[in-house]
């Protein structure tokens, strides 16, 4: 069993701040939060501090992926871990720490390049979480979402996660559908709690800096999915996706493509697996109806 228990943050760098705020704040309705760094922009969305850290800089990339561990016991076998795969782990000083509103952080780097900071000790905010359009998101146990990392070394990526870090598999779906060419390529889902994924892996090619496909937050109505949709939609940002539910969460989402060139997926009704019966399925079509990718922009992760 892992010691992970959920994915705690997401750091994100930015050349454009103003318009992240308009997408997050105006469009999908998560709160102002505070942080340290004075021109960042923190993002608040349950009794954390912050949930999503976007930072400027002058390119746009995923900073680091957070997950949460239980306390400085759960770190230490974390770190047992990932050290005997043979993978160098760095202890962040206190003030980084700091920077990430956590007791303690470690962090190295998984196969594809992507950096991971595993966590205990959240600083909390206990004002009243004031999200601009009333919406309220669903994290606690499940935490913060998912996210679903491209990667050009998808088998040693799997490994990794499971092997290593004893992530649950939570199914797959293939590229292409299931009557592509062999081999199969597969997008792999990965779970560490009732929520059904809080990462899949997802083939891509190599690219420089480390990337990211999208970004899952959820809320507790339909009606706030379908009024964040027409926020953004208003606000000029591109719907990567339509609408739809999908056959593994049975999530009902839609996509939109932030700066940066990937996705914000926000969704409503994602299903809690119960362990004790589940197994893990392969699906032969991402969504029961909706998802309508025509759309799309290509995504920074698929361009060389
Ligand atoms: C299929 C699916 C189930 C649950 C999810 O939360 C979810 O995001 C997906 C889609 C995953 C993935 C994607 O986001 C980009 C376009 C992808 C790579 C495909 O072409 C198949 C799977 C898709
Ligand atoms: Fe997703």
């Amino acid at each position: 069993m892992t010691e992970i228990r959920s994915l705690g943050y997401l750091r994100v760098q930015t050349t454009d701040i103003p318009r992240w705020r308009e997408l997050v704040v105006d469009g999908l309705g998560m709160a102002v939060g505070s942080g340290p760094e004075p021109d960042g922009l923190y993002l608040r969305v349950d009794e954390r501090r912050s949930r999503l850290q976007v930072l400027p800089g002058d390119v746009d990339r995923v900073l680091a992926v957070g997950w949460e561990v239980r306390d400085q016991f759960a770190l230490e076998a974390v770190r047992e871990q990932v050290e005997k795969s043979g993978v160098e782990v760095t202890e962040l000083t206190e003030e980084e720490s700091l920077y990430r509103d956590a007791e303690r952080v470690i962090t190295f780097r998984d196969p594809s390049g992507t950096q991971v900071e595993v966590f205990f000790g959240p600083v909390l905010d206990h004002s009243p979480v004031v999200t601009p359009h009333g919406g309220n998101f669903v994290t606690g146990a499940c935490g913060l979402g998912h996210v679903v990392l491209p990667t050009p070394a998808a088998t040693e990526t799997y490994a990794f996660y499971t092997e290593v870090l004893g992530f649950l598999p939570r199914g797959a779906v293939r590229l292409g559908g299931p009557d592509a060419p062999l081999p199969a390529r597969r997008v792999r889902f990965l779970g560490v709690n009732q929520r059904h994924h809080s990462l899949a892996i997802c083939p891509a090619p190599p690219t420089e800096a480390p990337g990211m496909v999208h970004l899952m937050m959820e809320v507790d109505t339909l009606d706030a999915v379908g009024q964040a949709l027409d926020r953004v939609g208003k606000l000029g940002f591109s719907i990567s996706s339509t609408l739809g539910r999908h056959t593994n969460d049975k999530m009902v989402s839609f996509y939109v493509r932030a700066p940066g060139g990937w996705d914000l997926e926000f969704g409503t009704e994602g299903m809690l697996v119960d362990e004790s019966h589940y197994t893990a399925e392969e699906i032969t079509a991402d969504s029961y109806w909706g998802h309508d990718w025509s759309g799309t922009e290509p995504l920074a992760a698929f361009q060389q």
